[in-house]
């Protein structure tokens, strides 16, 4: 359902800056890909590329055989709010709504009028996501994993073909961690929803299917999950020390 074809991005400025080199890959519709990388490597350049905030300098990125990058302002702005779903760290939510309100805006931003159908979405996805108890409360009222899981349940609330996330787990503790990332799993395994995921952390990346690792701006390596999520997980962190780099990603934690 995505493809990035030699995707490149040169940042110009006093001095131009090479940020990515002929990347490319493919991610089938229903798969949960991992980004990994030392600091500074083009994780989230990549990530801004494939989620239209930016543009490659050359190369290509389809979804579902489409160039969102060729598409005119608004054309892009449709194709983005019924195509994609976000998941920052910072992720903004606004503090003068609900959670329920905060939920529903993709929605109602996409122009659905029927009051009942978003009410009854709201409901279903608030279940998934354990936020049916909070939902009247405003976001400054919630704790940092219940903050998150209104973000996710925002990200998701419109069945996005494809949710990106970068780092959506970077600010939480390791409980609200587990929460978030068991959720992330159950969208994938249930709805079937497609997602592409920044992160540094190994324990985080062992619930991927797949992990794509980068260096210095160009693809490095890909490894797959297969059945056994503990020596994945070891995998992913042999390959991170042999990137070697910014040492916080090789956590010497046991899996939960
Ligand atoms: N707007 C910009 N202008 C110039 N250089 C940039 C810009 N954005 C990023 N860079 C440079 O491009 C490189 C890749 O940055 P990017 O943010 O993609 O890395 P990253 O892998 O996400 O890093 P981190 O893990 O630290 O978030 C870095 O060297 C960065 O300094």
């Amino acid at each position: 359902m995505l493809t990035v074809t030699n995707v490149s991005k040169t940042y110009s400025g006093k001095v131009a800056y090479r940020a990515l080199e002929d990347v490319s890959f493919d991610v089938a519709k229903g798969e949960y890909v991992g980004i990994m990388g030392p600091s500074g490597s083009g994780k989230t350049t990549l990530l801004n590329i494939i989620s239209t905030i930016d543009a490659p300098t050359s190369g290509q990125v389809l979804l579902d055989g489409k160039s969102p990058h060729q598409l005119k302002e608004q054309e892009l702005s449709t194709f983005r709010s019924s195509n994609l779903g976000f998941v920052f760290q910072d992720f903004q939510l606004l503090d003068t709504l609900t959670v329920a309100e905060n939920i529903v805006l993709p929605l109602t931003l996409a122009g659905e009028t029927s009051i009942s159908g978003m009410q009854e979405k709201v409901k279903s996805i608030a279940e998934k996501l354990h936020l049916n108890d909070l939902l009247d409360k405003r976001t400054y009222e919630l704790s940092g994993g219940q903050f998150q899981r209104t973000a996710i349940g925002r990200a998701l609330i419109h069945k996005p073909k494809l949710v990106l996330a970068d780092e959506p787990t970077g600010n939480l503790d390791s409980k609200a961690t587990g929460d978030v990332m068991e959720l992330l799993h159950k969208m994938n395994k249930e709805e079937g929803t497609t997602l592409l995921m920044v992160t540094h952390d190994a324990v985080v990346a062992s619930y991927c299917d797949r992990i794509l690792f980068i260096k210095d701006g160009k693809l490095f390596n890909e490894i797959y999950k297969g059945d056994n999520r503990e020596s994945f997980y070891q995998n992913i962190v042999q390959v991170l020390s042999l990137l070697g780099g910014d040492n916080r990603d090789l956590s010497s934690v046991r899996l939960p």
